[in-house]
């Protein structure tokens, strides 16, 4: 067996043979999201909190048990009987470096990339490692982890050092390994002038070049991985390299204009948008892989009687884009592989005792709608609607489409910094709280909710993506 690389538009095994990634992402791990691992807000403020709240010691052990559960054999296991190959590591920064430490790798941070790598290996699934978190954010997203909604990654130098330091590390530790698909540098970048994106993937290249010559790297278009139009030559240098679009059809969605039912209108417009995103890849040939897709779904808890009908049309949206998807032979990782309930393939049980710990908080940040990601935000809109109202009145029109507009248009920027920055920011302090006097044995169950075991699968779901993964045009 040997690495896997690009050869065309195709990613190919040592006999030249084709093969197609099909998996998805372990999301809420090694970097943790706020509606994926039931938390407000950023991952840098909870574990903040958690610690003040109950200790660093006690924290250190939670935190670390819920690393190890929430990935374990059985999972590698199920994940591979569903006839899926391939599974994306998200990960954060800060597990190989301290901010107030620069520059100085932490071995730590290996110990449970390195187990769920050779976890997958045992089972013959594929890892493809993305750094989701770089100093500074690199995008505007909670997921970036810096608490704001601003990419400062773009605008100081030094953040991008750092990162092309922490490349260099990792390739170094992972160079050779055959079960490693490649590198996903950074995710989704934000780069509001488009430039600066591709100066840093020419650094980042030949630094991981320098150090590992043979593992592909997946590029990330611009703007959440959906745009490659400034990216001009930069690719005629870049060897054994793909490119990464994220394609979340809108139909998917809470927030969806209309109700998806598969009408011929509505599979061209689904079409069209996923085309636009490669257009630009396969005018030159590139090789393409969709690193992120997938809808939401309804909850029970949430949304009651009308849970199973809601999801019934988003398994239809989730059928059409695969039905797409395979006429080009594409390879994909679908949006998420485990969560407390909105979109994994598996998902915490309610009965757990971290989702009874929190059950009711978890009600209220639906109901204040601080989560960003597919927010359903009824029970609030009359709340932030003056709001967004004032700033309309007193901005006059040319000034309002600030980047990543129209993306983000302005009440969609007002919603993100009252609710899903502001009012987040004040919850953090209450669930750490939560967690109050409980002893290691306590934490150690809280955890352990997070296990396979004492998750739901999502069978509708994880049915449609069977009955794809060996599928070809
Ligand atoms: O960690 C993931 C994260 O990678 C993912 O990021 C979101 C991707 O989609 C972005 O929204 C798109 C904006 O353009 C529209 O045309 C598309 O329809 C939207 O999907 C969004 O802003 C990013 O945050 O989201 C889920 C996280 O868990």
């Amino acid at each position: 067996m040997s690495l896997l690389r690009v050869s065309g538009t195709k990613i190919v095994d040592e006999d030249e043979k084709e093969v197609i990634l099909r998996g998805a992402g372990l999301g809420g791990w090694m970097n943790m999201e706020n509606f994926v691992s039931g938390y407000p807000g950023c991952e840098f403020q909870i574990r903040q909190a958690l610690a003040d709240a109950i200790g660093e010691e006690k924290s250190g052990y939670f935190f670390d048990k819920f690393l190890e559960y929430f990935f374990m054999d059985d999972d590698a296991k199920f994940f591979s009987s569903l006839g899926l190959n391939c599974i994306r590591l998200p990960f954060n920064y800060h597990h190989f470096e301290d901010d107030m430490n620069p520059r100085v790798l932490k071995e730590s941070g290996f110990k449970h990339l390195d187990r769920v790598i050779e976890l997958c290996a045992a089972h013959n699934i594929y890892t493809i490692l993305d750094l989701h978190t770089a100093p500074g954010g690199q995008n505007t997203g909670w997921h970036s982890d810096h608490g704001g909604h601003l990419a400062n990654f773009w605008v100081h130098k030094d953040f991008q050092d750092r990162t092309v330091w922490l490349w260099e590390k990792l390739a170094e530790h992972y160079k050779g390994n055959k079960w490693i698909a490649g590198y996903n540098p950074l995710n989704e970048p934000t780069d509001s002038m488009h430039t600066r994106v591709v100066s840093f993937y020419k650094r980042i290249h030949s630094a991981i070049r320098a150090v590992d010559p043979s593992h592909i790297i997946f590029f990330d278009g611009n703007t959440w991985a959906q745009d490659f139009s400034h990216f001009g030559d930069a690719h005629k240098n870049w060897d054994n390299t793909a490119y990464s679009i994220h394609d979340y059809s809108p139909f998917g969605f809470p927030a969806s204009h209309e109700p998806y039912s598969g009408t011929e209108p509505q599979r061209q417009r689904m079409q069209q948008t996923y085309q636009k995103k490669r257009e630009w890849l396969d005018e030159r040939e590139l090789c393409v892989w969709n690193g992120e897709w997938g809808p939401v779904y309804a909850r029970k808890q949430y949304e009651g009687d009308a849970t199973e009908k809601i999801n019934e049309v988003r398994f239809r949206v989730l059928k059409d884009q695969l039905e797409i998807y395979n006429k080009d032979r594409l390879s994909w990782s679908i949006w998420l592989y485990k969560d407390i309930g909105f979109q994994g393939m598996v998902y915490v049980s309610t009965s757990t005792p971290y989702m009874t710990l929190l059950r009711h908080f978890l009600a209220k940040k639906h109901r204040l709608a601080v989560d960003q990601w597919g927010a359903d935000d009824s029970a609030v809109k009359h709340i932030y609607k003056p709001l967004i109202d004032h700033v309309l009145e007193e901005i006059p029109a040319e000034n309002r489409e600030i980047y990543p507009h129209p993306a983000w248009r302005l009440p969609d920027r007002v919603g993100l910094l009252s609710r899903n920055i502001l009012v987040s920011e004040f919850m953090v302090k209450e669930w750490a709280e939560h967690f109050v006097g409980k002893d290691l044995d306590e934490l150690d169950k809280i955890a352990a909710s997070f296990k396979f075991d004492a998750c739901e699968k999502r069978e509708g779901l994880n049915k449609v993506l069977t009955e794809n993964a060996k599928a070809v045009a």
